[in-house]
């Protein structure tokens, strides 16, 4: 048995992964990490863990954590996970971090966005993107794992057979992105009173938001090229879910057929990422709880577009579900274990 610890197991991510790994039949959380809810029992911060979760909360004593542990997530704001990495603590367990300390391998451009200096940039070259459909193979061999960001995972999935078959011009991709408020974590914030989100929909952090170099470093690497994109994310009155819409120019004359066999070819094999049929949009409501991403995509021929989409829970694939298939190729265990979750509706 796996036996896991999660530093920051009481905000949205860390309980989503305690719901995960509740039902996983090789891993077991052994130490739910708080600061605020220290020696209260989980299940009193969390009452749908009635008697399933009788644990109580404990101080993250990292030291401690990793002689006890397999795996550590972490599920914290973001520069946490940076100032507690150590080469000691790495000699003994696996970090799997869900906040972007080690996406960005530029430290310079990390800083930068992220308005914070990095605490371990001696580890960012380390760091595997877990992005399990495209770095699998390095996943299963790394000690550290970015776990990708959530409008992202659902970015990067819905364009790379595009970008990686050279056939959109990268530098006119645009990608229109919309948030369930989970996304914003569970922290008071006026911005997300439901005053505030409530019969509401807006656009924030507008050619500023912190997944854009994120995103432009994924299809950069996927493409080729350097790439400068359009990122426009929308706060949407609902728990759960992302869409993503993305415009890019063609660059040669492609049928439907054609990249609907490109997309085949890319995803058919992937358990978690389901190419949809001819015309279908992807939807949130049919994704929601559980791993999966739905992608579709559809050509006008008008304006030499294509427009890409992609649906995922973000609290699932963009966070607990994908960090736990991390986990799971880590570990030699079967990918999917754990995350076989059917969408719940309604
Ligand atoms: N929400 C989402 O959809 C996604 C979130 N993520 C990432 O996951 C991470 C967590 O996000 P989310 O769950 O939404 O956030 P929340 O605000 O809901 O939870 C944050 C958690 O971190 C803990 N925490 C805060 N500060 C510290 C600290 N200094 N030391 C130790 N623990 C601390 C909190 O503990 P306590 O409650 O005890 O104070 C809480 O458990 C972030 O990096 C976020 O970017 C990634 C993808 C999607
Ligand atoms: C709706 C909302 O506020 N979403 C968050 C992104 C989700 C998140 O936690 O960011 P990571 O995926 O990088 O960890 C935001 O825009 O900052």
């Amino acid at each position: 048995m796996i036996k896991a610890g999660i530093i920051g197991s009481t905000g949205y991510a860390g309980q989503e992964l305690v719901r995960i790994l509740t039902q996983h039949k090789d891993a077991e959380v052994v130490w739910y990490g708080s600061r605020s809810y220290i020696d209260q029992k989980y299940y009193e911060v969390f009452r749908n863990m009635f008697q399933i979760v009788d644990d109580k909360c404990l101080d993250d004593n990292m030291d401690e954590l990793a002689s006890k542990v397999d795996v550590i997530f972490t599920a914290t704001p973001q520069g946490l996970c940076s100032s507690l990495v150590s080469e000691e603590i790495l000699s003994k367990v696996k970090i799997i971090d869900l906040s972007a300390d080690f996406r960005i391998k530029d430290v310079n451009r990390y800083e930068e966005w992220y308005g914070i200096k990095h605490q371990s940039p001696e580890f960012i070259d380390e760091a595997v993107y877990g992005l399990c459909e495209i770095n699998r193979e390095d996943i299963k061999k790394a000690r550290l794992i970015a776990n990708p960001g959530c409008y992202p995972t659902c970015s990067t999935l819905s364009i790379y057979p595009m970008a990686k078959e050279g056939l959109i011009e990268m530098n006119s991709v645009i990608i229109d992105a919309k948030s369930g408020t989970s996304g914003a974590g569970r922290g008071a914030k006026v911005n997300n009173l439901y005053c505030e989100v409530n019969e509401n929909i807006k656009a924030y952090g507008v050619a500023t938001h912190r997944h854009t170099p994120e995103i432009e470093d994924q299809l950069s690497y996927a493409s080729g090229e350097e790439v400068l994109l359009n990122f426009t994310p929308h706060l949407i009155p609902m728990n759960r879910g992302i869409l993503v819409t993305a415009y890019a120019t063609l660059k040669k004359d492609v049928s439907y057929e054609e990249v609907k066999a490109i997309y085949d070819s890319y995803y058919k094999n992937e358990k978690f990422v389901r190419v949809l049929d001819k015309d279908v949009c992807p939807e949130t409501r049919w994704v929601e709880g559980s791993n999966y991403v739905d992608v579709n995509f559809k050509i006008d021929k008008r304006t030499n577009r294509i427009i890409m989409m992609g649906a995922m829970d973000n609290l699932v694939k963009g966070a607990a579900g994908q960090a736990v298939q991390n986990m799971n190729l880590m570990f030699g265990l079967k990918e999917t274990e754990g995350l076989e979750l059917v969408p719940m509706f309604p």
